[in-house]
């Protein structure tokens, strides 16, 4: 019978089966620090130890500081839950990337750097943005705690298979549109709950022409449409970004490793149960005027009013965030002034986003009214930018130039917004409270951060191209 992507890579890894759910293998475990101390403490409190260390990565990126290298940077909770990662991983054998080493970033930045994440796999992490390592065609997905603890001792899960839907992209992208725009405007059409209980295989002529790196950004937001994971078949692409890598497989069996990568692909006639198809063309620079993900507008429409709404769940959601975002329907998001600006996070702190970011900062400098920040992903990203000058673009432009980690993507460090900041952010979550109490929070692509910093406002990113 005709198989999906997702079919092939969970029967591959199927060890029992226990009632109707499966036990399934697990091929990488990421760990960090705001999702472990509790698993280890588990492991510690029987007497159990780490089943497969060789098969577990650990890196610091929540809880640390991006103005400072020191681990109590962010107080001294922060730095208990910092000094425990390194002492678990010490104590198990697990390779951890700590706070100023070269290959600390991000987890779901780093994690793909080193070349851990390979097609075919399957991947943990006590992290809801696993599903960004989907991109590389692995079955990546988020756990709990508790799950931490059990894929640590066993190195496997116990799961029950999610229903599967395929989001096609057709055409070519427009200039000016870039992955972000995608993976927003496939939320906006869907809803932030559209996919849940799914695992999304995202396909088409747009996708496939997407980089390694833009692949990550669609898979990373897979989460917000309430997908379980999101996957992209693997191809020549992918099989030119894991060549050379330190944990991809070595030169003399890359060539077994391709060929059977290249089975991994959803086969013709293979059944969905659930298909949604965009046109590439259509989709314009977008902005969140809401608190989902869902609630999102090209940056040229007016913000919709709830009376635009069907649904009266929706109607009152988009009241209430209208409420909470300080808008009013029918208002231009050119006349909408931000106050921060937040380049970074897993979905958009890559070599590639920076690029895309410096791009525009280099016509310009950051409005007065604005504070505005550059987080890179990882150690390598920051050393690749510096390399190749963008640092000096953002700064000199008045971008504040960081230290790697997840900074202001949510309140857990010492980037934290105050009531009633607005601020254009390159994440991607926009519930109420995210950056901070009271704070607003609109998604973007790097390249429309920017331009928001430039102007005070949101502006259409097309009209700063060169
Ligand atoms: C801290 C962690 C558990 C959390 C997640 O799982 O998503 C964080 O990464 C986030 O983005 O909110
Ligand atoms: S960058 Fe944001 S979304 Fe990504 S792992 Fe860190 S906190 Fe979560």
């Amino acid at each position: 019978m005709a198989q999906t992507l997702y079919d092939k890579v969970w029967q591959a890894h199927v060890v029992d089966q226990i009632g109707d759910d499966n036990l399934i293998y697990i091929d990488r475990h990421l760990i960090h620090e705001v999702t472990s101390p509790q698993a280890f403490a588990g492991l510690n409190e029987k007497n159990r130890k780490v089943r497969r260390p060789d098969r577990t990565f650990a890196t610091m990126d929540h809880s640390i500081s991006t103005r400072s290298l020191a681990l109590d940077a962010c107080g001294p909770q922060n730095a208990l839950q910092l000094q425990t990662l390194a002492q678990n991983c010490e104590e198990h054998g697990i390779k951890l990337y700590p706070v100023g080493h070269r290959k600390q970033g991000i987890v779901h930045v780093m994690g793909p750097e080193l070349g851990l994440i390979q097609p075919g796999m399957t991947v943990v992490c006590g992290d809801s943005h696993t599903a960004t390592h989907g991109a590389f065609g692995a079955l990546a997905f988020g756990i709990g705690t508790s799950q931490v603890e059990h894929v640590l001792a066993t190195q496997t899960l116990k799961q029950s298979k999610a229903k599967s839907m395929l989001v096609q992209v057709n055409g070519t992208l427009p200039t000016g549109i870039t992955a972000k725009d995608i993976i927003l405007a496939i939320i906006g059409e869907i809803g932030h709950g559209g996919a849940t209980g799914h695992v999304i295989e995202y396909a088409g002529e747009a996708i496939r022409a997407l980089s390694m790196e833009e692949r990550m950004t669609i898979c990373n937001m897979s989460i917000e449409a309430g997908a379980k994971a999101g996957l992209i078949a693997p191809d020549e692409t992918t099989f030119a970004y894991l060549q050379g890598r330190e944990f991809a497989p070595s030169e003399a069996h890359w060539d077994a490793a391709v060929a059977s990568w290249k089975a991994l692909h959803s086969d013709a006639g293979a059944q969905f149960d659930t298909i949604v198809t965009l046109q590439a063309e259509d989709i314009a620079p977008q902005v969140t005027w809401g608190t989902n993900p869902g609630q999102v507008i090209g940056v040229n429409a007016p913000v919709p009013s709830p009376d635009d709404f069907q649904d009266p769940i929706e109607q009152e959601s988009a009241r209430k965030a209208l409420a909470y975002m300080g808008l009013s329907a029918g208002q231009k998001l050119a006349d909408v002034a931000v106050s921060h600006v937040f380049i970074g996070s897993c979905t958009n702190s890559r070599i590639e986003d920076l690029r895309a970011a410096a791009s525009i900062a280099r016509q310009g400098k950051v409005s007065k009214s604005v504070t505005a920040m550059v987080v890179p992903g990882s150690a390598a990203v920051k050393r690749q930018a510096e390399a190749e000058g963008l640092d000096t673009i953002f700064t000199e432009a008045g971008f504040e130039w960081r230290l790697p980690g997840c900074s202001m993507c949510l309140g857990m460090n010492d980037d934290i917004l105050t009531a009633g900041d607005r601020c254009a952010s390159t994440s991607n979550r926009n519930f109420e409270g995210r950056q901070g109490r009271g704070a607003r929070t609109h998604l973007v692509s790097p390249a429309m951060a920017v331009a928001a910093a430039l102007r005070g406002h949101f502006a259409d990113v097309r009209e700063f191209q060169e």
